[in-house]
């Protein structure tokens, strides 16, 4: 059997300073200690899941910078951080699928990685495929909506791996872009 196709683009060395901003992030962020697997951080409108509320916070000037990268190689532009901490190989993201709910239709999720390289698995919901992305420090993956119908994803405990943190940058409809496409 084929496997459904994996509609990801992966750009290593994406971003120029990489090093700068993971020695910001590991300085300046508040991070939220609620979860058990990762500590985790969220900039821009508030972005809610597995039942974690997080407050509208302005992006810094640096997380803005990030996100404007990704923007230019998504083609839109982002309104969304959710950083994740993974200070061992311990730290982990279990399998799931990124929820669309009340992002905008079309719109690509987009990882950017800092610090240690971690696995990111993909596996297919029937489990007949699996495949692996090894993200690197200052790379860059976009994934599209199409990807998360067919394929879970998830970062596995991985022994000996040093810190490392995502920055998920997504585009969620805000009230006035939701009326201006009416
Ligand atoms: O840390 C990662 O690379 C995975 C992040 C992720 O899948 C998510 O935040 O939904
Ligand atoms: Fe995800």
């Amino acid at each position: 059997m084929t496997a459904p196709p994996l509609d990801v683009r992966y750009v290593p060395d994406a971003l120029p300073d990489a090093d700068d901003a993971l020695a910001f992030l590991l300085t300046e962020v508040a991070w939220d200690d609620r979860m058990r697997a990762r500590r985790t951080a969220s900039f821009g409108v508030p972005y809610n899941y597995s039942d974690q509320r997080y407050d509208p916070v302005e992006m810094p000037p640096r997380i803005a910078a990030i996100a404007a990268r990704a923007a230019k190689h998504a083609g839109h532009p982002f309104n969304n951080c959710l950083a994740n901490r993974y200070d061992t190989g311990d730290n982990t993201m279990g399998f799931h699928q990124d929820s669309y709910e009340g992002l905008v239709p079309g719109s690509a999720i987009a990882i950017v990685s800092l610090g240690a390289t971690r696995t990111l698995v993909f596996r297919t919901i029937d489990r007949t495929h699996r495949t692996e992305l090894a993200l690197e420090h200052g790379s860059l993956l976009l994934m599209t909506h199409a990807t998360q119908r067919s394929w879970t994803h998830g970062v596995p405990r991985t022994a000996s791996a040093g810190r490392r943190i995502s920055l998920t940058f997504r585009r969620f409809e805000t009230q006035g872009s939701a009326a201006t496409s009416v």
